[in-house]
Order: C-alpha cells, then structure tokens, then sequence
C-alpha cells in the first residue's frame, strides 16, 4: 500500500540555474523523503555568475499559494528563503498565522533570512530588515542566518567562537526559540562550526572545512533538510544535527556547472 509521506513548505523565491532557492529546497524534501510545496516569492534571473535581477511576485499570490496548500494537503512543517519585500513578509507572517503555522501552533517554521546570493547580489530591498527582524523572528521556531546576514540584523561582527555566541544571544533577544550562527564564512577556521542555541543550550556543530569552490546553495540546503527532519517529527537539536551532516556530504559532493560556483549536490543520498 502506498505510503503518504510528511510535506513541507519553502517560501521562497526561484533560481533559474537551479542551484539554490525553490530548486535547491525541492530536491532536498525529495532527498529527505518529504513532500515538498512552494509558495514562490520572486523569480530570480540568476546563474553560477551571479543573479542578474528578479521579479517579486504580488503579496496576495504569495499568500493565496500558502492558503491553498496548508488547508487542502496540510504542511508538517515551513521555510522561508528569499521574500524580497517588506510587503511579502508582512503578507506572509499575517498568513501564517491564519493557517496556524509557526512556533506558538506547533508546526516548526524555519526563517532563513536570504539577504543576497553568495555572489554578493542583493535579494532582499535593504527596509525589509526591520520586517525579518520583528515579523518573522517572533514566529520562528528556527532562524539560521550566516555571518553577513547576523551583521545587517544585529550588528554584531562575528570573527570567533566567542563572538559567534554573542551573535545568538543577540538573535535570540529578537523572538525565535532557536538560532544557528552558521560559520561557513569563517574561512580560516579548518573547521565550519556552526552555533545552535535557545539561549540555554550551546551546541557547536563541526564538520571539517571542504576545499571547494561550489557551495552554491549551500545556505538553503541545510536550512531545508533541516525542515525536512522537523517535518518527520525529529527535536530541533536532532534535525539540525541530521542537517549538519546532510550538508556536509552535499558540500563535498557539489559540481562545477557554468563559469562562476557550482552547486552543492544532495544526489549521494538518492544513492
Ligand atoms: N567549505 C565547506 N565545507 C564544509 N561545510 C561548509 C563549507 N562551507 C559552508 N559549509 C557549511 O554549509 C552550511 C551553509 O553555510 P554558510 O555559512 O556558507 O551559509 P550561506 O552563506 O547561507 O550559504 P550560501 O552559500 O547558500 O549563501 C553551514 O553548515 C556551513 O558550516
Ligand atoms: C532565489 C535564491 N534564493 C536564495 C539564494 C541564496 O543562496 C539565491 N542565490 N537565490
């Protein structure tokens, strides 16, 4: 007999190379063994070179593509990834709430607040900020911002461990349960640790630094295996836990594909 599989939600905008955003998030569900479903935010002219420029999508459809998969087929868990406009993230933070999902209605929501591709290419408008900061945050279960993203919204300069604690104490003062200071762009660090934390505990998660140019997509990927393992009912310390070391294979599996960053590959689990 068939089986029907948990389903997760990305919020997110489209990368028409096809390494990051939608097309990274919906082959990490595949990979993870979730049902993945989008509500598409922008749609992004973007390659291994950089992103050339995108379009938003109006709040009303973003909104209405949450709506019509949360009341039909139910979401076990969510995640955002680019929303480009103050506007999205007020439409989306008001609709979740009404289709009861996020952390005070006991489906993980997952905030990975996309600022600008790994390019330096920005995917945000710079007065969205303050959206992230007090729309999104207090409804997040989860945030997972990486070095340049915990400096827009927070000010603190993370250079060590020690800062990196800093950073999640200040994250964690703006509303979500848990923070991950991702440490990807501590490039003299052998190692890419990466802080969870819910201001109780502090949990550093290692993994060895892998000598690639190709971690394109990297930032989504981890942030939707991670939804994926909340989706299948793990804690938030074993999904990310299970995410660390999905995208640890993932880095050391990436492609060149282009001229500029090939992507980060989650095939080795499809294996
Ligand atoms: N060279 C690497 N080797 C191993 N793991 C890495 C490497 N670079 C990044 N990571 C890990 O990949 C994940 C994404 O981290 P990073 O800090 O690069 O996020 P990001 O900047 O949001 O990603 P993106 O490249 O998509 O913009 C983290 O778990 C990080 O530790
Ligand atoms: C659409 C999109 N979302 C997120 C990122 C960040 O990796 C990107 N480059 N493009």
């Amino acid at each position: 007999m068939s089986v029907t599989p948990k389903t997760a939600l990305t919020i997110a905008g489209s990368d028409s190379g096809g390494g990051a955003g939608i097309q990274a998030d919906l082959r990490t569900f595949f990979a993870c063994g979730v049902h993945g479903m989008t509500a598409i935010t922008a749609v992004t002219v973007q390659n291994s070179v950089g992103v050339q420029g995108f379009t938003e999508i109006p709040p009303d459809v973003v909104s209405a593509q949450i709506k019509a998969v949360a009341g039909d087929m139910g979401v076990d868990a969510a995640k955002t990834g680019m929303l480009a406009t103050a506007e999205i993230i007020t439409a989306v933070a008001k609709t979740l709430d009404e289709v009861h999902i996020g952390r005070n209605a006991d489906v993980p929501f997952v905030v990975d607040p996309v600022a600008a591709s790994m390019h330096g290419d920005a995917l945000l408008r710079e007065e969205a900020l303050e959206a992230i900061r007090t729309e999104l945050f207090p409804r997040a279960t989860l945030v997972t911002p990486n070095l340049d993203e915990v400096r827009l919204l927070t000010g603190v300069e993370v250079t060590d461990r020690a800062s990196q604690r800093d950073a999640a104490r200040a994250l964690l003062a703006l509303g979500p349960m848990w923070v991950l200071v991702k440490g990807g762009h501590l490039y003299d660090d052998p190692e890419c640790v990466d802080l969870l934390s819910d201001g109780v505990q502090f949990i550093e998660l290692s993994a060895r630094r892998i000598d690639t140019p190709h971690t394109h997509g990297g930032g989504d990927t981890l942030a939707s295996s991670i939804t994926a393992f909340l989706a299948k009912g793990l804690g938030v310390p074993d999904a990310v836990d299970e995410g660390k070391r999905f995208i640890e294979r993932c880095v050391a599996e990436a492609y060149p594909l282009g001229e500029g960053v090939g992507p980060v590959s989650p095939f080795w689990r499809l294996a």
